[in-house]
This record gives structure tokens, sequence and C-alpha cells, in this order.
């Protein structure tokens, strides 16, 4: 690595999309931020924004047939704008990798190893773990000289006590199929936690936070002291709060009754679970904006739906207070955490006797920033904390390898 090689692009790889941003680490700017979507579609889309020289977002539209197709895109657009791939300022590129298993706890430069790792774990991340593996590989071929480094969205929560961490089942059937919880949005949920400690003016080490990360997937934490305790996602990012298209928890029951009886196939069940469930399933639309919209007309399928989100949402912050004993902030993060303030309201309803409380004024403000939208005087602050998962892969990319 060249002395002035401050520079780092990050790749979060999803099942039908790339997000990517290129950051100069020398003062943690944005060069150039995009997004590649419907992948595999005949109208997959690319907008790339060149924020280093001030251009104009630019769009384009067709078919993108994979990932590796994606990536070769994006590298075309970004050396359009003088910031290939080929730059001797690049330090490095890093990936956003969904199942990192029980091995990996740090991020990790990518070696032939880690990336066999990395496959070996396509059965317990099938949606994601394959566009991760595409993802690296492309960026191999296109700078074969340049560290790639893999940040997990699992290491996070390797500190959850085994108490948490395990299932009641038997134990040997786990362990011989890697059976366990791992948790997800790692990376988000460690800086969202470690702003809100900021926010409050504490040290991360003093600070006990529940995170609410609500995107599309959607997940809470429970961070002692900067240390995950536990999560609501487990063996796979299914499991816990309800989500724009997973139903997150449900008695696994329901998996063998439609096998029986309904005569699905697991490979239906787990595309109903996967992708039919959660707010589309219950009211067509996984997009909370336009839940919001149809309440507002009175539809009573999407305040179903809403309050349906709502209560799994209540019932994870009850738990999670418990987990802690002592909280000192809830904080929401992602599309929905970030912008949708009935959310917010509707989830900390009638816990005030938790010391939970939000001030409407303060919810409803637009902004940006980190804040709190509790009142003053509430025992347990309640803040909003938009999360930065592609600064934080940078930060700890690059930590990596100019070590
Ligand atoms: N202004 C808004 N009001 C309510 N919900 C919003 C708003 N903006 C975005 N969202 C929600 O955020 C979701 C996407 O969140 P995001 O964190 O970008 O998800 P992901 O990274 O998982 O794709 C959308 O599905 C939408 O429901
Ligand atoms: C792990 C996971 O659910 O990721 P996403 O929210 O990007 O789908
Ligand atoms: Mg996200």
């Amino acid at each position: 690595m060249t002395a002035n090689a401050t520079r780092v692009l990050v790749l979060n790889s999803g099942s039908s999309s790339v997000k990517y941003q290129l950051l100069d680490m020398a003062d943690g700017s944005r060069l150039a931020v995009g997004l590649v979507e419907r992948i595999g579609e005949q109208t997959s889309r690319l907008a790339h924004t060149p924020l280093a020289t001030g251009g104009a977002k630019r769009e384009t539209t067709g078919p993108i047939a994979d990932h590796k197709a994606a990536l070769e895109a994006v590298a075309a657009e970004l050396a359009a704008d003088g910031l290939g791939l080929d730059s001797p300022e690049l330090a490095a590129i890093g990936h956003r990798v969904v199942h990192g298993g029980s091995e990996f706890t740090e991020p990790t430069l990518i070696t032939d190893e880690v990336l066999a790792h990395i496959e070996a774990l396509i059965p317990v991340a099938p949606l994601h773990n394959p566009a991760n593996v595409t993802g690296i590989r492309t960026a191999q071929a296109l700078r074969p000289d340049l560290p790639q480094v893999a940040v997990f969205d699992t290491a996070f929560h390797t500190t959850m006590p085994e108490s948490a961490a395990r299932y009641a089942i038997d134990t040997a059937t786990a362990d011989a199929h890697m059976i366990r919880r791992y948790g997800f949005h790692g990376t988000s949920h460690a800086y969202v936690s470690r702003e809100t400690a900021k926010l409050l003016g504490k040290d991360p080490s003093e600070a006990n936070v529940i995170v609410l990360h609500l995107g599309n997937g959607a997940s809470a934490s429970a961070v002692r002291g900067g240390r995950c305790v536990d999560t609501s996602m487990g063996l796979t990012p299914l499991e816990g709060l309800v989500m724009g298209t997973r139903s997150g928890d449900l008695d696994p029951a329901v998996i063998f009754h439609l096998a029986r009886n309904a005569g699905m196939s697991v490979d239906e069940i787990d595309s109903l679970l996967n992708k039919k469930s959660g707010l589309i399933g219950l009211c067509g639309d996984n997009d909370m904006r336009e839940i919001r919209r149809r309440i507002d007309e009175g539809d009573e399928q999407a305040q179903l739906a809403f309050d349906i989100y709502v209560h799994r949402l209540k019932k994870y912050i009850g738990a999670y207070y418990a987990v802690l004993g002592k909280v000192d902030a809830v904080a929401f993060t992602a599309g929905v955490g970030e912008n949708a303030a009935p959310v917010r309201e509707a989830a900390v309803a009638g816990l005030e006797e938790l010391g939970l409380a939000v001030d409407p004024a303060r919810n409803a403000e637009r902004s940006g920033d980190a804040r709190l939208i509790s009142p003053d005087s509430a025992r347990v602050a309640v803040a909003v904390v938009p999360t930065d998962e592609e600064l934080e892969i940078a930060t700890q990319a690059y930590a990596l390898v100019s070590s």
C-alpha cells in the first residue's frame, strides 16, 4: 500500500442489489455513492453520484444479468469520473459479508481459504452469501493486487452468551448442523450503539442500549457496555421482528403444518416466509411510507399490518429491557427507524412505567442527525440515530490494511 492510498471502496451486495460507496479515509469524505437494483431482471437500474466531481446523479436502466455484470458496470461508472479501480489511491475494497458463522469475529483479509469458508456458509445464508462471494471474486479479478477485506454482519454478535445464542434443541443435532443464533446487521448495531452512547455523552463501555434496526430487513439488539448480549435474528435473518417481506418469529409447527396439510414443499415454505410474509404478506405493501398513506385513507388491512409490526417491536423492547436490567437508551435506526415517526411513537406508547416516552414535537422533527426524541424528564433516552454501515465497513477495512 502506498503512503497516499487512503481510499476504500465499500461493496454491500444484497440478493438482488449492490450498494457501493467510495470513501477517502483521510477525512471520511464520500467521493462516490451508488446503487444497482433489480439485478437479474430486464429493468435493472444503476444510479451513480460522483460526489468528488460535484457531478449530477447518472441513471441507466436495462438488463444487468448478475452481480458480476453489476460490479463491472459500477467499475466503469467510477472510471468515467477518474475514480476507477486502477487508482493508486485505493487502499482496499471492503465487502459486507452477511454470514460469518462462528469463525469470523473480526474484519478479515480475504484469502482463498477465507473465501472458501464464506462459500461453505451459503446453506445458512442462501439469500445473501452467494452475492457476497460473487462480489468478492469480481473485485479480485478487477484488482488482483489490492487487499480485499470482509466485514461480517455476524461479527458484533459473537459476544452473545451461550444462554442467548443457543436454541433449546438437542445439542448433538445443533452442533452437527451449525444450528445456533448468529444475529445480523451487526455493523449497524455496533455503529449505532456507539453513536448513541456519544449522543448521551457517555463512553460506549458505560452505556446499555437497545438498538432497533428497522430497514427492509429488521432486527433488535441488546448492547451492554458496547458488547452485544442478545439480538433478534438467529440462524438466518428470518427470526425476530416483522420485516418488509419476512415473517420474523412464528411457531415452528407452522412449517410442519404447511408441509403436511397444505402440500407445500420446503422451498415453497422458505419463499413464503422470506419473500411473501411480513408487511407485504399482511397488506400487499412492504414500504412503510405506502402503508402510512393507506392508513391515512382509512385502510384497515394496512392498519392491522402496522399494528402487528409495532406489537412485535414493543415485545422486543420489553424483552431486551429485561435482559439488560438497566437501559440508558433505545435507539431507532435504518429506513423505517429513522423516518417513520408513527412507528417510533406507537412502539414506545404505554411504556412510561419503564421510563420510556416520546416527545411528539421532537419525534416529528425531520433531521439527518442523531437526536433525542424523549422529553428531558425521561429516565431512559429514546433516540433516532442514523446508521452508516458503509462508513463503518470502510473504517474497519482501512484500520486492518493500514495496521
Ligand atoms: N420517509 C419514510 N417514511 C417511512 N418509511 C420510510 C421512509 N423512508 C424509507 N422508509 C422505509 O425504509 C425502508 C428501507 O430501509 P433501508 O434501511 O434502506 O433498507 P435496506 O437497507 O434493508 O434496503 C423502506 O422499505 C421504507 O419502508
Ligand atoms: C441480514 C439482512 O437482513 O440484511 P438486509 O436487511 O440487507 O436484507
Ligand atoms: Mg440496510
